[in-house]
């Protein structure tokens, strides 16, 4: 049942996200074998894995990578929305890291995101746990965007939704094309956001940015 259909005295409606929503992986994390790949990979770098400061590096780049790519679980609280609130809610600038599925660099920023509430209204921290969900994945940034809306969307079937995430790509800066500094504006509406002009301007003006 998604939270619109639950009676309007429900006063809270939880709802879990699972690695389901995520892109699938092919197969289970396995701490032993990333281990054992990093330390393949300074071998193969000319690095001596014997030295007191490398000899943990493995384990702990295993362990780095790990963090980054398990999701935490949280729940999706929502509230009866008993004022009939019918404006626009925007969370702006939610820090964010993520990693680049290219090049396994992190690329780095900020989320504005927003909705236009129905029956509900949605825990504020929920929009920076909804982010991180998704986040902590091998991610391109137009998918993460995109993930984030279609989810909001489906589970808290508010009358429109609306994601910018505006982050700096570490491999456009610290290597290849060197570029530091530049910075990409993604962003995913749904419902009224994207349908009606002047609720969406509204919505970018509030996260700071022309429609
Ligand atoms: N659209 C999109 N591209 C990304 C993202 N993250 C990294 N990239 C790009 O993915 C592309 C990979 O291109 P390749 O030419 O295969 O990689 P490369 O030889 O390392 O390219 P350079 O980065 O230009 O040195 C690069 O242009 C990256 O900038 C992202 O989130 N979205
Ligand atoms: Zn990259």
């Amino acid at each position: 049942m998604s939270p619109a259909e639950l009676p309007l005295n429900a006063p809270v409606a939880l709802r879990h996200p699972s690695p389901l929503h995520r892109v699938e992986s092919t197969s289970a994390i396995d701490r032993v074998k990333a281990t054992a790949a990093v330390a393949d990979l300074l071998t193969a770098l000319g690095r001596d894995t014997g030295t007191a400061h490398l000899a943990e590096t493995p384990r702990r780049v295993a362990d780095a990578f790990i963090e980054m790519l398990t999701p935490r679980d949280f729940a999706l609280t929502t509230f009866v929305n008993d004022e009939g609130y019918d404006e626009l809610v925007v969370v702006r600038d939610i820090p964010f890291h993520s990693l680049c599925e290219h090049h396994l660099l992190p690329f780095q920023g900020v989320a504005h995101i927003g909705y236009l509430p129905g029956d509900r209204i949605l825990g504020l921290s929920k929009f920076a746990r909804v982010l991180e969900f998704f986040a902590r994945d091998l991610q391109v940034q137009e998918r993460l965007t995109k993930q984030v809306a279609d989810w909001l969307q489906s589970e808290l079937a508010p009358r429109g939704v609306g994601v910018v995430i505006e982050a700096e790509h570490l491999c456009m800066s610290l290597r290849g094309a060197q570029v530091s500094g530049s910075r990409t504006t993604t962003s995913a509406v749904h419902g009224s956001i994207r349908d009606d002009q002047r609720t969406r301007e509204e919505f970018f003006a509030l996260c700071g940015l022309r429609p």
